[in-house]
């Protein structure tokens, strides 16, 4: 933990030089990634096991929680540093000997965490960092005897594959899959309240986030004030290269990232959606997008259906609070949701109603070490962070 944050700037000048995050948002990162080896290592602490009141006067009933063993933990891009200490924190504090796979496009970060954790005294063969062919690496973790655990944090689709093939030898596995996140505006939100957090909640690292505000479902009686207020925000964003300070977004992470959101765009107004701001490739050129505002999207659309990852926010208008919860819920991703309402009895009734993982009211950004992060539905198995993040990597001997 020490030594990531004594090397705060150089791993966060790596996340930006190789996935485009602006500085701030890297520096950010660092100590979010650093704050899960932190946690995890005081967590080891608390790995108790029982004694359980014998059923029979002759016996004693122990249980004990023993490491799972060799684990498999394959990352995404889009959080460099801190996608692989959610997983490394409570894998080593657990007691189990980890091989990483991080993501080819950013190779860099996850190899000068790998020798911090060196440094530190991890070790060597307790952590270890492969890079190559993903299908052939997956294929063989997934095939090992040896490795008891598999967790995976990336797409759904790749979810899927890695799931079914750790099947042949019934392993542990922890998914944490993409997300289509609903953030509710009711008509009585505090709108300055709402503008900020759904801006937070979508724009956050350019819009590559799993638990990006997906959809932004405003009430019919506050959507063109919401609208209007948020456009504004929208368009205070500056776009640019991450080293320099002023930037708030990056570029998408490769040519492929803005095709796909070209594509969304030009379905939704295709169908009758309107661009309000933005709409097309950034005059920076190369990966780089305008934040982009899309009005009156519906569900017919890819914007509503499928994860954007990408800065771009549908608006889509609802007249009751069913009808939004229905809108929420209309969906196979279970990973993230937000609402914005002063009203506390609605915060409870539509939260416990929301099909997801996590749950934010009035607030934008809810991810933190203390907290269990994961989906539901297909956005994934098991939880990462809190005290629930040691459970994948233990198993229970009686
Ligand atoms: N739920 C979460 O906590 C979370 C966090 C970050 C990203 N994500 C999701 O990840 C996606 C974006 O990340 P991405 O583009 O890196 O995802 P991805 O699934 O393309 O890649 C993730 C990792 O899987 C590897 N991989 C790809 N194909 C593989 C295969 N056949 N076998 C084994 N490994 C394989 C990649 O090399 C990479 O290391 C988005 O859908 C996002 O929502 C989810
Ligand atoms: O992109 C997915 C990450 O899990 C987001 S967060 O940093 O944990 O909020």
């Amino acid at each position: 933990h020490d030594l990531l944050m004594s090397h705060k700037e150089e791993l966060a000048l790596l996340m930006t030089l190789e996935q485009g995050k602006p500085m701030k948002e890297a520096l950010g990162e660092v100590n979010y990634g650093a704050s899960f080896i932190e946690f995890f290592a005081e967590e080891a602490k608390r790995v108790y096991g029982d004694i359980i009141p014998p059923t029979l006067a002759d016996r004693r009933l122990l249980v004990l929680k023993q490491p799972i063993g060799v684990v498999g933990a394959i990352t995404p891009w889009n959080f460099p540093l801190a996608m692989i200490t959610r997983k490394v924190g409570p894998a080593l504090a657990c007691g189990c000997t980890v091989v990483v796979k991080p993501s080819e496009f950013t190779p860099l970060t996850a190899l000068a965490a790998a020798d911090l954790a060196l440094q530190a005294g991890i070790p060597a063969g307790a952590l270890n960092v492969v890079m190559g062919n993903a299908p052939e690496i997956g294929d063989e973790l997934m095939q090992s005897t040896q490795v008891r655990k598999i967790t995976f944090t990336g797409s759904t689709a790749v979810g899927k594959k890695l799931m079914a093939g750790s099947a042949n030898t019934v392993k542990k596995v922890s998914l944490e899959l993409g997300g289509n996140a609903p953030c509710i505006v009711f008509d009585d939100a505090d709108i300055d309240v709402a503008v900020k957090g759904s801006l937070a909640a979508k724009f956050r690292n350019s819009g590559q986030t799993c638990v990006c505000a997906n959809r932004i479902l405003v009430q019919e009686g506050i959507y063109e004030k919401f609208a209007s207020a948020f456009v504004k925000a929208v368009q205070s964003l500056q776009v640019g290269n991450g080293l320099e300070e002023s930037t708030s977004q990056g570029p998408l992470i490769n040519e492929a990232a803005v095709q796909k959101v070209e594509k969304f765009v030009g379905d939704a107004t295709s169908k009758g959606a309107n661009i309000m701001l933005g709409g097309k490739r950034h005059s920076l050129g190369m990966s780089f997008y305008e934040p982009t505002v899309v009005g009156n999207v519906s569900n017919d659309m890819l914007l509503f259906s499928e994860e954007v990852f990408g800065p771009v926010a549908p608006l889509i208008p609802f007249k009751t609070e069913e009808e939004a919860i229905h809108l929420a819920n209309d969906t196979n991703a279970g990973l993230a949701a937000y609402m914005f309402t002063k009203n506390i009895a609605r915060s409870w009734r539509v939260s416990e109603a929301l099909e997801y993982g996590l749950v934010g009211v009035n607030e934008g950004l809810i991810s933190t070490e203390v907290a269990p992060f994961g989906g539901v539905k297909q956005s994934g198995l098991g939880r990462e962070g809190s005290k629930y993040g040691m459970d994948d990597y233990l198993e229970i001997k009686y």
